[in-house]
């Protein structure tokens, strides 16, 4: 069995030694041809990924966050090479989400059990997201989490707590196949998985494998309120509040008065006035547990 280790030596703001170690125990050379890569920069996982696709290796397995995932499965997307995920990252929603998260050596079980399983896939604007995209908020987040300078689970409650003083909500015009609104929000999120990571579960119906994706709206609430919203986010009860609202569509256009952030799988970028996403089916096979 042919495998690629993708390994992002900065994800999670943690050392790779201990999974390092873990793969040269698990995949012995008598029974495993392994080639293990570390990513050097931004899209390096993604070029790695191409390159093994061409060997025709049987997997090719993730080690990071959202982040790196997201670009091992860009060059996965629609071929039948499945996707492994050793998580190692800050916010780890796609495990999460598939129920994986655990050690590296119970993540190294996963793998070697080999239970290939498809999901979608979402674009916007044409880039690829696997669990969570969107405006707002939480885009507002993953600009100054960018900006932070060190990654881990406390600059993502420091950024949070920094965007919490400072962001003001945007009126959006979302066009879907079931009609057109517009609405001032706190954020606009587009759900594949059901959460953004750190089990902070924005959709908590979203379905990774029903062939929908979930918008999931928060109107702007009193300041004070906002203890209450976030331990609803982690309770799974978000959808409880009146401020919540969502809906299952094939695709969706968001137009905004300005360019502006968004996040993608965790990940900050800078988008036009119109956004459009949409989900791909069943586009991506995972070695699920
Ligand atoms: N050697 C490197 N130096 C700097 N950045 C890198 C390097 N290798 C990969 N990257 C970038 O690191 C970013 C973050 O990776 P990743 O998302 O896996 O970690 P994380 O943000 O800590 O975890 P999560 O997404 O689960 O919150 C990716 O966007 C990737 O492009």
């Amino acid at each position: 069995m042919k495998l690629q280790f993708v390994i992002n030596p900065i994800s999670g703001g943690k050392s790779k030694k201990r999974v390092i170690e873990a793969l040269q125990k698990h995949f012995p050379k008598s029974e495993y041809e392994i080639a293990i890569n570390f990513t050097e920069k931004e899209k390096h996982a993604t070029e790695i990924t191409q390159r093994a696709v061409e060997k025709l290796v049987d997997v090719v397995v993730a080690v990071g966050g959202d982040g790196t995932i997201n670009e091992v499965a860009q060059a996965l997307i629609g071929s039948e090479i499945p996707l492994g995920i050793i998580p190692y990252g800050s916010g780890n929603g796609l495990a999460r989400h598939l129920n994986m998260y655990a050690s590296p050596e119970k993540a190294v079980e996963i793998i070697k059990k080999f239970n290939p399983q498809k999901i979608d896939t979402c674009v916007i604007n044409e880039k690829p997201f696997l669990c969570t995209s969107g405006v707002g908020f939480d885009a507002y987040v993953s600009s100054l989490f960018a900006q932070a300078g060190k990654r881990g689970f406390q600059t993502y409650v420091e950024s949070t707590l920094k965007a919490f003083f400072q962001y003001k909500p945007e009126t959006y015009i979302l066009e879907t196949e079931n009609g057109t609104m517009e609405m001032e929000a706190f954020s606009v999120t587009f759900a594949n998985a059901s959460q953004y990571g750190n089990n902070a579960f924005i959709a908590p119906q979203a379905d990774i494998q029903d062939g929908w994706l979930d918008v999931c709206v928060l109107t702007p609430f009193p300041k004070w309120q906002m203890p209450k919203i976030g331990l609803d986010l982690f309770l799974k009860n978000l959808p409880k509040t009146k401020y919540y609202q969502s809906f299952r569509v094939k695709s969706v256009k968001l137009k905004r008065s300005q360019a502006g952030a968004v996040h993608l799988d965790g990940e900050n970028y800078a988008f036009g006035k119109e956004l459009k996403v949409t989900i791909q089916p069943q586009s991506l096979k995972v070695l699920v547990a």
